[in-house]
């Protein structure tokens, strides 16, 4: 699945300008505190870029947020790559995000891990911080938020924590049939496709994602892709959403 492809220079030069804060030791765990989230959502939500007193890097662009959901398998990460190469993205996949963190040895490592091998749902909180420090860090102003929110809880925590809402959500919907076969061909080397794991995540995809779905079905986001064809056909179910909202995102 790909990452982003931001220059890591970039990313230290821009940890290097954010405001140093007294209550956080280094300038990588200052991009949690309060002061620097409010001043950047500040500008994120109202669009009036910070000025140099503000302590940040001004910025220019309010953020244009998708969420990319869909079943385990249902092809996310695969037209995730095909936004990003076309419209020019940032995509943030929830996921991929957890499983860095299992690899860097912090300190939910092995909660994730634990939680990912069940199919259960990581703490919000923890994912939400995670999403955040990119959405932070990011020269981009447009995102793609693969596999999140996967529950009204991580919706809300998203909600609370980043005082924005998406612009677009794209819900791939896949029979189960499908997404089981996908899965066990996915041949990535994840500790959570295996059928066992993957009859779990199908149990918590229809009792905790569909909420999520229908929330936003409801106030009119949804845009409900078929996700059985091939990655090309899908794609141009996909591009049309996109294309409308060219200008808007730009
Ligand atoms: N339209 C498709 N038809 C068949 N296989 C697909 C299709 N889209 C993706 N795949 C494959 O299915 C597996 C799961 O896709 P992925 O993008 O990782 O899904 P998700 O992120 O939703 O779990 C991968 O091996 C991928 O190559
Ligand atoms: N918002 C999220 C996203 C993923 N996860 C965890 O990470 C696992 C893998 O998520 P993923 O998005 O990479 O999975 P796919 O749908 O791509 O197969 C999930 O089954 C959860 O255990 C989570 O807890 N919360
Ligand atoms: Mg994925």
């Amino acid at each position: 699945m790909p990452v982003s492809k931001k220059p890591i220079a970039n990313r230290k030069r821009k940890r290097h300008m954010l405001p140093s804060c007294r209550s956080c030791s280094t300038h990588t765990r200052c991009l949690l505190h309060e002061a620097s989230k409010q001043q950047i959502w500040k500008m994120f939500t109202t669009g009036i870029p910070l000025q140099e007193k503000d302590g940040i890097f001004p910025r220019h662009k309010a953020p244009f947020i998708t969420f990319v959901l869909g079943g385990p398998g249902s092809g996310k990460g695969t037209q995730c790559a095909k936004i990003v190469e076309t419209f020019g993205f940032n995509h943030l996949s929830a996921g991929d995000l957890l499983r860095k963190e299992i690899a860097s040895n912090s300190e939910y490592g092995s909660m994730i891990l634990d939680t990912i091998k069940e199919g259960k749902i990581v703490p919000s909180e923890v994912t939400v911080k995670l999403l955040r420090r990119e959405m932070e860090l990011s020269d981009n102003h447009k995102f793609l938020i693969d596999g999140f929110p996967r529950s009204e809880e991580n919706r809300r925590a998203f909600e609370e924590i980043m005082e924005a809402e998406p612009d677009v959500v794209l819900f791939f919907d896949c029979p189960e049939e499908e997404m089981v076969k996908r899965v066990l061909n996915r041949n990535q080397g994840r500790v959570d496709d295996n059928i066992d794991t993957i009859k779990k995540r199908l149990k918590v995809f229809e009792a905790l994602n569909i909420p999520v779905i229908d929330h936003y079905a409801k106030r009119g986001k949804l845009h409900k892709i078929n996700a059985v064809g091939s990655e090309d056909e899908i794609f141009e179910q996909v591009r049309p959403i996109f294309a409308a909202y060219q200008h808007e995102a730009k």
